[in-house]
């Protein structure tokens, strides 16, 4: 790679992430937000099943990446020394992730979750507002909400017997006003609350749960029994994982990045045929290649609605064989692509976290990732 290349590749490496929050507030700024922030799911199988489990995936890719691209004919120490100081980087960033998102020690939530509960954050039970309906901010959207009221009521009911009379009151009107919630068919049809009598219900459910619950110290807890972690500086963990993720995967990509992309320029046509297969089994234009002959109608059809489909399949799954087990860059690329998109997301997701908890997110992770990274620059000669 040459010192201009590499000096770019430098470039990009730190910018790619900052500017990437940027640009995500510059979207909000010019009215462009609303749009991306209606695509937005918590609980979409993206969220959950990549983005929350990115470490993973992040691993798993990159590692691969790593080994496959690893073989330097002749030079079998320089490429163990490769592998030993990835090794090195990895189990850095790892540890990293677990202690900032994942928890410190048994019975220590993570840092994210340390820095919230220290500035005065609390696992809250805002059930009701004023006028007695849910409170909108309390679990913000229908199907927590329902969770989370089901998961309450039966805590309450689980453990509310035998109280002395006024708690015993308190539990009635709290169970009334769950049931009632679970049931309303028009939401906001008037109630007759008060906000005290709100304020007493809210304050009876927060101190069941905790007595019943407890420690909600973590963010994980607090969500899994049904409670709205606000009031401290909570760090935006999706921040801190994407960034933490994409500076892994570049950083990486500067070690095999050239080796990837030479073998992958020199399997151009192979891929190109492969690709091609994939859109050539058409019906219609299978059914032109089968057109002159003596072919019956029914031999046709055949030929032209039934192989196709399994032609392309056969393509895809050889394309797919390709690229995983000979060109896993592509995926490498592909997961970089995604876990930048979900950053801009969370950056233009104003509703979930402020500012300056998005940029103690990105810079618990940008500042490690760099001093990983800045010392090891010299031996990050590409292969
Ligand atoms: C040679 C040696 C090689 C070694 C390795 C070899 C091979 C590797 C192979 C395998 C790997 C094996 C071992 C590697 C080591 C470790 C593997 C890692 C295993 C895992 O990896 S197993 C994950 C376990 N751990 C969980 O499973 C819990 C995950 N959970 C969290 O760790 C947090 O959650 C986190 C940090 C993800 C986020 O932290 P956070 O919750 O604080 O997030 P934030 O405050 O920013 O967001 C506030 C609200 O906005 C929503 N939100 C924001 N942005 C959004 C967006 N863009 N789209 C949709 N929703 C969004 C959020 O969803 C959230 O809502 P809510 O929290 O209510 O869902």
């Amino acid at each position: 790679m040459t010192k201009m290349s590499s000096k770019c590749f430098n470039a990009i490496h730190l910018l790619i992430c900052p500017l990437t929050v940027l640009l995500g507030y510059l979207i909000n700024a010019y009215g462009y937000g609303a749009a991306l922030q209606a695509t937005l799911n918590k609980d979409g199988l993206v969220n959950a099943m990549f983005v929350k489990k990115g470490w993973f995936w992040t691993s798993l890719v990159g590692w691969w990446c790593i080994i496959r691209y690893r073989a330097v004919p002749g030079a079998a120490g320089r490429d163990r020394r490769h592998i030993a100081r990835s090794f090195k980087r990895y189990a850095i960033l790892t540890l990293w992730w677990y202690l900032f998102t994942q928890g410190i020690w048994f019975g220590v939530g993570p840092i994210m979750d340390l820095v919230f509960v220290y500035t005065g954050g609390h696992c809250h039970y805002d059930v009701f507002d004023g006028t007695g309906h849910v409170n909108k901010h309390f679990q913000g959207s229908v199907t927590r909400t329902h969770r989370a009221l089901t998961l309450i009521q039966n805590v309450l009911t689980l453990h509310g017997q035998h109280q002395e009379h006024h708690q015993q009151q308190l539990w009635d009107r709290s169970i009334g006003s769950i049931k009632d919630a679970l049931h309303a068919t028009d939401a906001s049809a008037p109630k007759n609350a008060t906000l005290s009598a709100a304020a007493a219900i809210n304050t009876f459910i927060h101190d069941q749960m905790h007595r019943w619950q407890g420690p909600l110290t973590t963010s994980a807890q607090c969500r899994r029994f049904g409670g709205h972690w606000a009031g401290g500086h909570d760090p935006s963990g999706h921040v801190f994982l994407a960034t933490l993720m994409c500076m892994f995967l570049l950083g990486e990509l500067r070690v095999f990045g050239r080796r990837a992309l030479a073998h992958l320029y020199a399997q151009k046509w192979l891929l190109l045929r492969l690709v091609t297969r994939l859109f050539d089994t058409g019906p219609i234009w299978t059914w032109r290649r089968c057109g002159g002959g003596s072919m019956s109608c029914g031999a046709r059809l055949w030929r032209a609605l039934v192989e196709p489909p399994a032609a392309c399949a056969a393509a895809l799954l050889r394309l797919t064989q390709c690229i995983a087990c000979d060109h896993p860059v592509v995926i490498l690329v592909a997961l970089l692509v995604t876990w930048l998109w979900q950053l801009l997301l969370t950056a233009v997701a104003s509703r979930f976290h402020t500012v300056r908890e998005h940029i103690s997110g990105l810079l618990a992770a940008y500042i490690v990732t760099g001093v990983v990274y800045a010392r090891d620059a010299a031996a990050l000669r590409p292969l």
